[in-house]
């Protein structure tokens, strides 16, 4: 019998931005960026490094010009950043972002609160988006939040998930990231949405965005893994959360992902001795800035070989 289990799983390091954006202190930028680059250095292939939102919405990523401006670039590292709208978009072409990363919820609530519009109104604008940065040379990744819970409407349509999923698919955005914005989603609640998506898209297509509030993320990515998803979401340090969804818990550590996949003999491409030190790095900065490391402390573990993920 053919193995359920896939040679190699894409990581997408999303601690930078989605890490970082619900802090309380300022992060310095060269201390972000020196992050970054341990990061790279690290193995991980694609990372979102900031946000190009409102820097009154979302003040621990006001500096993504800076960021952008400062990354050490690493030769194969994809260096993706947050864009809402076509003022954003601006401001990332100016300043040399890889790929742009669009973004809306599958509710209604969460969609008004985190972006002030409604789903019908950002449609248009995600589609103008995509094809200006396409239009620009740039690849563009689409994110669906609350697809499996919204903090305010409690539960999601499937069909609206599915519905959303294709039209983000239309406009022109590589993949989709279907994300558990507040980590309530379980492992048979994975596999229905997957078994509904998976009739009409295909795995290669999209991504899963697990956040770990009822510690369900890694049971969660062994089922999307089990149904053909081959890209993951992962934040260093088990960071992040969402301003505009309370009760969210950080995204799954990027360690705890890579363990749990190299033990199962999945390479990943990512060096576990040096992600645990870029997440030391970052948490001693958190504790200097007032985040709370110790929530976050998983990742820092040793060990494990440097691993290619071709
Ligand atoms: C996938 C996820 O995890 S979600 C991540 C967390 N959430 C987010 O990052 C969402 C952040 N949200 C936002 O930044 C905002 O809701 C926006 C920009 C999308 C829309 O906000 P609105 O207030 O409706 O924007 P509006 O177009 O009316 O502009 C208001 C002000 O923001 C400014 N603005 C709008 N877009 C941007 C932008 N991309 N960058 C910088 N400034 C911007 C405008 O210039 C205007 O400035 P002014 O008050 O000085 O005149």
């Amino acid at each position: 019998m053919a193995s359920r289990w896939p040679e190699c799983v894409q990581i997408r390091e999303v601690g930078p931005r989605d890490g970082l954006q619900n802090e309380p202190g300022f992060v310095p930028t060269a201390v972000k960026l020196d992050w970054i680059g341990r990061l790279a250095d690290a193995g991980l292939s694609y990372i979102e490094v900031t946000s190009f939102v409102s820097p009154k919405w979302i003040p621990p990523l006001a500096d993504a010009e800076e960021v952008a401006a400062g990354l050490r670039r690493r030769e194969g590292v994809t260096y993706a950043a947050l864009v809402p709208n076509m003022r954003g978009l601006e401001r990332a072409l100016r300043s040399g972002i890889d790929e742009a990363a669009v973004f809306m919820s599958a509710s209604e609530t969460h969609n008004r609160r985190n972006i002030n519009k409604s789903i019908g109104e950002t449609l248009p604008v995600l589609r103008e988006v995509t094809a200006a940065a396409k239009a620009a040379g740039k690849t563009v990744r689409g994110y669906l939040s609350t697809v499996f819970g919204c903090p305010y409407e409690g539960a999601v349509d499937t069909q609206q998930v599915v519905r959303l999923t294709e039209a983000l698919l239309e406009m022109g955005v590589r993949e989709v990231s279907l994300g558990d914005t507040i980590g309530i989603g379980h492992p048979r609640q994975v596999e229905a949405v997957l078994e509904e998506l998976l009739g009409r898209v295909p795995p290669d297509r999209l991504a899963l965005h697990f956040h770990d509030t009822n510690g369900l993320a890694l049971a969660n990515t062994v089922v999307a893994l089990q149904m053909g998803i081959r890209t993951f979401d992962a934040s260093c340090g088990g960071l992040g959360g969402c301003p505009y969804a309370p009760g969210a818990a950080g995204n799954v550590a990027t360690g705890d992902l890579i363990r749990m996949l190299h033990a199962m003999g999945v390479r990943t491409g990512v060096d576990e001795a040096g992600l645990s030190e870029a997440s030391a790095y970052i948490l001693q900065a958190l504790a200097r800035t007032g985040g709370d490391p110790g929530a976050a402390a998983g990742d820092c573990l040793t060990g494990g070989d440097r691993d290619v993920c071709s």
